[in-house]
């Protein structure tokens, strides 16, 4: 796999850095998520391909343990509110200073710097923050968070993935490793590079809902089936908007021009009254193998039956039965080979991961009796 050898300490995180964790490891590095000790209970659900190790970060001797880890890792990958690091004597210079190759990857929704630094927040702040919010949501109603995708896990942790990967490949020239500061806002806003680039083309001049992208225009929207399912329809062009109109049964010289804006509303009026005709399978197999764009919306539970889905792989099943999508992108010689076992207990391989790293065993159990580290492996064979 493409990141073999990567060796990656993550410390245990709410959203954004779990799914940088299981992207690293997905694509083959070998990830070590830490976490606190006393009976702590994880919410990281991107684990996958994790082991973890329980320590405590509050005791210098669990401190220094953490800074033998990063001596022999590649990549710390850091969470938490802005100070806090180096509050635990495990800021960059700290673990750089032992490390020099080390790449410190901070994924925070703020930054390093700023008067926001060191503020709490969450997904819609960030989204707020970077401008996108302001202009998602349908049009008169108030501003929209589509879930908390586009902060915390495009512009987060997706984000904070492509940097490491960055700093990996600029390390293999120079030899030394660097920081990265992944802002959750300025993540964001670099995904939506598409919004400000495209201003000067008037695609934004109206307000929030009346767009073409926006669910303004009435061939980008979703539309209601007579079994209370949708259809997404997303025809832009004329030579798609033409196939869009004869599989919907219309004649364009009835109708008014595509691109006539003031005309939207009565256009929309028509495909819904039309959509609402027929059942989302059986729009389903008019569009299916035509060039309107006409997609049906389908569910979590439906995407796995999907032809296309399914002929692909496009998601598997893990031994669980828990069904996940698979690791994108595909690359042909080099894939990412997702793991099937459950998630790991906390502290389920700590002894494991400390003796790789070269602990003794009776190094171990001082730890473990001084209540620095917890090993859960036997929870983890009940
Ligand atoms: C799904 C829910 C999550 C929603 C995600 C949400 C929408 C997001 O946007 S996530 C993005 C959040 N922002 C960031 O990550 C930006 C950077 N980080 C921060 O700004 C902050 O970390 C913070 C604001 C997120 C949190 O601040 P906080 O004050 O708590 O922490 P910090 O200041 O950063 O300091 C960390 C302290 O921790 C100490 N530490 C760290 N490691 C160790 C260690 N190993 N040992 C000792 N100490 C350690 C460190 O020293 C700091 O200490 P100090 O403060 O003293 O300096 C999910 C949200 C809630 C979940 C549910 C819940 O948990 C209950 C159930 C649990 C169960 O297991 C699963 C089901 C749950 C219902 C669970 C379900 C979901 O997962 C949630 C709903």
């Amino acid at each position: 796999m493409a990141l073999a050898g990567v060796r990656v300490i993550e410390l245990a995180g709410l959203a954004p850095a779990p799914f940088c964790g299981m992207i690293l490891a997905d694509f083959g590095a070998r990830v070590i998520r830490v976490d606190r000790t006393k009976g702590a209970m994880t919410v990281d659900t991107q684990a996958r391909g994790k082991r973890s190790v329980a320590l405590n970060l509050k005791n210098p001797k669990g401190v220094a343990v953490f800074k033998r880890l990063c001596v022999q890792s590649d990549v710390v990958l850091e969470p938490y509110r802005k100070g806090v690091m180096e509050k635990m004597g495990l800021g960059p210079e700290d673990l750089l200073k032992e490390n020099p190759r080390l790449i410190y990857a901070r994924l925070t929704g703020y930054g390093q710097s700023g008067s926001y630094a060191k503020a709490a927040g969450h997904d819609i702040n960030y989204l707020a923050m970077s401008g996108l919010l302001s202009m998602l949501g349908r049009s008169s109603e108030k501003p929209y968070a589509p879930l908390n995708l586009v902060a915390d896990f495009a512009g987060g942790g997706l984000m904070c993935a492509f940097g490491i990967v960055l700093a990996l490949l600029e390390r293999s020239r120079s030899g030394q490793g660097q920081i990265i500061d992944t802002s959750m806002v300025e993540g964001a806003a670099y995904v939506g590079s598409f919004m400000w680039k495209s201003r000067s083309l008037g695609l934004w001049n109206r307000p929030r809902g009346e767009n073409m992208l926006d669910s303004g225009a009435p061939f980008y929207d979703t539309y209601c089936t007579s079994d209370g399912k949708y259809m997404a329809v997303g025809a832009i062009e004329p030579q798609f908007y033409q196939q869009l109109i004869k599989g919907l049964a219309l004649d364009d010289a009835d109708l008014p021009a595509q691109m006539s804006v003031s005309d939207w509303p009565q256009l929309r009026q028509t495909f819904t009254r039309v959509f609402a005709t027929k059942t989302q399978a059986e729009w389903s197999r008019i569009f299916d193998g035509t060039d309107a764009c006409v997609t049906p919306v389908l569910s979590l539970d439906e995407v796995l039956s999907h032809p296309h889905n399914q002929a692909r792989g496009s998601f598997f099943k893990d031994s669980q039965g828990e069904i996940s999508p698979r690791p994108a992108p595909v690359l042909s010689r080099s894939p990412a080979e997702p793991c099937h076992s459950r998630d790991p207990f906390i502290g389920e391989h700590t002894r494991s991961v400390l003796k790789e790293y070269g602990f003794e065993q009776a190094q171990i159990e001082q730890l473990l009796s001084a209540g620095i580290i917890e090993c859960n492996e036997a929870k983890a064979r009940l």
